[in-house]
């Protein structure tokens, strides 16, 4: 038994050898098998709910967009992207997922069951990338192309950062509600292009048929396509549409700019028309998009943030969330109030300080030789000494007075000086502050906290109206940070007094940093070479200290506008022509059309004008961007950086003052002449504003002027 046994056992050994090693090899395969049933079934799970999803979105196709389905990632050799649509509401990028759990974002990851998911939105992010890449070839903004997470069913409707994530049964309604920023043409180019650079996928291990059912028909290769005769359609679309869908235009210049990477602070100038406004909005979608960060995009004025968000909310709805736009002051009075740094401002009694200072120690004096109007020199304090920051008389002594014509001696510095010095004594008696004041407040507080400001960038548009002060503070959010700081605006429409060069405000902008634009998008030659005419005498100084004539260079590229003229004998005459003119329109051309006047008192008039003829109307002060109806009606500096198809500038010419007469303060004199450069500024603007129709009215008879007087 022994032996026996012995002999048994060994046979017995390898028996169970052979057993064991059958069992772990079952085990192996077991384990592969259940992995390749997982895998399979994940496959077809995943290929239902792809065609499930792509089922919904052909509905969309019968309504202009296409469709493009399981293609080829570009530059790799087996990644593939879901689909692409392309349609009236832009270009989305879709990765179709068919998972058990819903999807869950969290502190800007993608989360599903608790787990991790996020490789999924950064690979869907990487695919956005080259997409951007691609349809920038074609003029169009990186902003315009959308990720999107379809999530087969399930029921959601998120934000994930850019990330949209849609349910199945989100996912059309939700795409079919967005607004129109491309006509039909586009579409078709755009995806034909995406069609050419993203081919049809082929996995090299999948042996099924091809998944041709969801897939709708793509014209592929029809050629190179006409990018001019695109950009003509495109043109021709907008042209019909009103007014706010304009700006969703770029050319391969502006889109560089766009996309650009800036080492430090950047600045975009150009005449008006050139698509400053356009590259800034476009820049500041695409900063928030690619950095996850916060915005501020600032201006001067305080109705064209309004019309700004509108304008992007429209073009970028995925990150309008993260752009601030706020005109400067109400952004600085809320940051200091946020860091409790109280404010008292208060324009009344602040010009009532000044008033008290003017009797008391400016009437007078030597100043009132050179101007006898306190306004004069209230814009010396506001702009030259508090604009500026500066806080010694030595300082201001010697000081550059960059676009003020008076020429001062030392003893008329010494008497603007003791006017400073008084009015801020008043102003300090009744515990208030300036808009000046808060500008320099919050510089203070910026300058101390080292850049903490919750801003990944800041965009500043209209920059040539802001103060030294205010561009100091706007740069110290971001400092010299790479793509922080962005400077936009034109010298030559500047509408306010005095002036700076951005080295006087510490920002150096050297190489490819500082960039001009030069094609106008928005005016004809007839209205440019008008509009060039009034400040054609006018050579201006830019912020970066460079001279350039009046009369520059432009390249038009915008050729359908016209100049129409009504040059009446009287007031009445004038103003009857004027409501004729604009009976004559529809209400959706009214709408249109903007009336715009140089002082408070011409827009009351206007407006009662205007109401009694049963013209409706909507001040520039309420207008938000979006269409509204009746006329627009506001200031000529209120109108600066929007646009109209028909301008209507009622006696025109009736704040330009002549030339002729001489006095102290008069007409002939220095004082008298930089009001009427900036009377010329603000006409030149408010002319350039005209898209399709410029209206000038002037009264050719006695009575036509109104006393030169500012808002
Ligand atoms: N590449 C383009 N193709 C067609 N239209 C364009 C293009 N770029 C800008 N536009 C259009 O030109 C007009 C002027 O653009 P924008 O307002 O940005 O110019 P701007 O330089 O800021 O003007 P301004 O200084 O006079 O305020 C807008 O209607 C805009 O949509």
């Amino acid at each position: 038994m022994a032996a026996a046994g012995a002999a048994g056992g060994s046979a017995g050994g390898s028996a169970s050898r052979r057993a064991q090693e059958a069992r772990r090899q079952e085990r192996v395969l077991r384990e592969q098998w259940r992995a390749a049933r997982q895998q399979a079934e994940r496959w077809e799970a995943a290929s239902e709910g792809e065609q499930r999803i792509a089922a919904q979105l052909l509905m969309l196709t019968e309504r202009g967009w296409r469709l493009l389905v399981d293609r080829r990632w570009p530059g790799t050799r087996a990644a593939n992207v879901d689909m692409l649509l392309i349609g009236p509401g832009g270009v989305f990028v879709i990765d179709v997922k068919n998972w058990r759990a819903a999807p869950e974002p969290s502190c800007g990851r993608l989360l599903a069951g608790g787990f991790s998911r996020d490789e999924h939105r950064r690979k869907l992010l990487a695919v956005t990338k080259a997409a951007e890449v691609a349809v920038a070839s074609l003029g169009m903004s990186p902003v315009a192309v959308r990720p999107l997470m379809a999530f087969a069913g399930q029921r959601v409707d998120a934000e994930l950062g850019r990330v949209r994530l849609l349910g199945e049964h989100e996912i059309g309604p939700a795409l079919l509600s967005e607004r129109t920023r491309l006509p039909a043409a586009s579409v078709r180019a755009l995806a034909e292009h995406l069609a050419r650079v993203f081919p049809e996928y082929e996995d090299p291990a999948d042996h099924r048929p091809a998944r041709t059912a969801a897939r709708p028909p793509t014209t592929e290769a029809d050629g190179l396509f006409d990018l001019d005769g695109l950009r003509e359609a495109a043109l021709d679309e907008a042209r019909r549409a009103p007014i706010e869908q304009w700006m969703s235009f770029l050319d391969p210049e502006q889109l560089a700019l766009v996309r650009r990477n800036w080492a430090g602070p950047a600045r975009i100038s150009g005449p008006a028309g050139t698509g400053k406004t356009v590259v800034g909005l476009h820049r500041a979608a695409h900063l928030a998009q690619r950095t996850g960060g916060r915005v501020l995009y600032a201006t001067f004025a305080n109705n064209l943030p309004r019309v700004q968000a509108t304008f992007l909310k429209a073009m970028a709805p995925a990150v309008a969330d993260r752009i601030d736009f706020r005109s400067l002051h109400s952004w600085a009075q809320e940051y200091l109030h946020d860091r409790g740094v109280p404010v008292r401002l208060h324009k009344d009694k602040a010009e009532t300080a000044f008033s008290l200072a003017w009797k008391h120690v400016g009437r007078d004096s030597c100043l009132a030789e050179i101007d006898p109007l306190p306004r004069y020199w209230r814009d010396e304090i506001d702009y030259v000494i508090k604009g500026r920051g500066i806080t010694s008389f030595d300082e201001y002594a010697v000081l550059a007075r960059r676009r003020r014509r008076a020429a001062l001696r030392r003893p008329h510095r010494q008497a603007v000086w003791a006017l400073y010095e008084a009015y801020e004594a008043e102003r300090a008696e009744r515990a208030v502050h300036d808009f000046n004041d808060v500008l320099s407040l919050a510089l203070a507080e910026a300058a101390g906290r080292n850049h903490h400001c919750g801003y990944t960038a800041v965009v500043v548009d209209e920059v040539q109206d802001l103060t030294l002060v205010g561009v100091r503070l706007l740069h110290a959010l971001v400092g010299d940070s790479s793509n922080g700081l962005l400077l936009i605006g034109d010298g030559q429409q500047s509408v306010y007094p005095g002036g700076f060069r951005l080295s006087d405000a510490g920002i150096d902008i050297r190489g490819d940093r500082g960039q001009v634009l030069r094609a106008n998008y928005r005016n004809s030659k007839e209205i440019v070479d008008t509009a060039l005419s009034v400040v054609a005498e006018d050579a201006f100084e830019d912020l970066d200290g460079l001279r350039t004539p009046g009369r520059r260079d432009v390249d038009l590229t915008y050729h359908h506008g016209q100049v129409q003229r009504a040059a009446l004998p009287t007031v009445a005459g004038h103003d009857q022509a004027l409501l004729a003119a604009l009976h004559a329109l529809t209400p959706q051309e009214r709408a249109d059309s903007a009336v715009l006047c140089s002082s408070k008192r011409a827009i009351e008039r206007y407006l009662r004008l205007l109401t009694r003829a049963g013209i409706g109307v909507c001040s520039l002060e309420q207008y938000d961007g979006n269409p509204s109806e009746g006329v627009k009606l506001g200031s000529y500096r209120r109108a600066k950086g929007l646009e109209f198809k028909r301008v209507y500038l009622p006696r025109y010419d009736a704040v330009l003052p002549p030339e002729t007469k001489q006095g102290n303060g008069g007409a002939g004199s220095e004082t008298a002449y930089e009001r009427g450069e900036l009377a010329r500024s603000q006409l030149f603007v408010a002319m350039t504003r005209a898209r399709d129709v410029l209206w000038l009215g002037s009264v050719t008879g006695a009575g036509g002027e109104y006393p030169i007087r500012g808002e």
